[in-house]
């Protein structure tokens, strides 16, 4: 599995606002939203490109375009809307596929409630989005269901990865490729990252 922790001063700015415990719902929203932009434009610098030729204003013109695959963009509910604006304001044309998954909080297993994808969902590039890996069985769930669909190309992007969900998602998908603001230091005993973000289902839905 690739593992890039993105290292664009930017991001490490913007991530370590998020870390503030008394932030308000606006701005962790906010701050999602930019570090998944940020996110989004690291991952999708190696997309293959050709040459084209349009009519411009003097006449033809080359340019360039991205060529091959269109793509959808997977947010893991619930919390992984809050990172959907983000990856839309570069890739504004991606299809929305949704999988409904909560982490059961006593015996931290994922637990799948809906999924909704886009069709031809194999030809497409799959840019799946949570803002946290903990233990991974949520984002290995929804790479299970992914791949049963046919997909074959899918980028993860994540704000914050714990080592112990790294070493999960490669063991059952080591062909992945992710994206991460933050490689943390462990999980807790609940499950929980640290240092982490705390819940961010509850900060970016301003439940509990
Ligand atoms: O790697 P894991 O151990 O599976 O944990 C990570 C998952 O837990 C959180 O979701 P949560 O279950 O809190 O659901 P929510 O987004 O609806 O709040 C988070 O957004 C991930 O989906
Ligand atoms: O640290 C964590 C772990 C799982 N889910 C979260 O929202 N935060
Ligand atoms: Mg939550």
């Amino acid at each position: 599995m690739k593992v890039v922790e993105v290292k664009h001063p930017l991001v490490r700015h913007k991530i370590g606002l998020m870390r503030e415990a008394d932030i308000s719902t606006k701005r962790f929203r906010e701050l999602a939203r930019e570090v998944s932009a940020l996110l989004t434009y690291e991952a999708t610098a190696n997309l293959e490109i050709e040459e084209v030729t349009i009519a411009g204003w003097n006449g033809p013109v080359k340019v360039e375009q991205i060529k091959g695959k269109k793509a959808t963009v997977v947010p893991i509910l619930r919390a992984g809307l809050g990172m959907m604006d983000g990856v839309l304001e570069h890739m504004p044309s991606a299809k929305t596929s949704v999988v409904g998954i909560y982490r059961d909080e006593e015996t931290l297993e994922p637990v799948p409630y809906f999924h909704k994808l886009v069709s031809q969902i194999d030809e497409r590039l799959a840019l799946v989005v949570d803002p946290m890996l903990a233990t991974g069985g949520s984002m290995i769930a929804t790479i299970d269901l992914l791949k049963e669909q046919g997909c074959k190309d899918i980028v993860v992007l994540v704000l914050v990865a714990a080592p112990e969900g790294l070493k999960a998602l490669e063991a059952a998908h080591p062909d992945l490729v992710l994206y991460t603001a933050s490689i943390d230091e462990k999980l807790n005993e609940q499950g929980y990252i640290l240092p982490g973000l705390g819940d961010a289902g509850d900060k970016i839905f301003g439940t509990k």
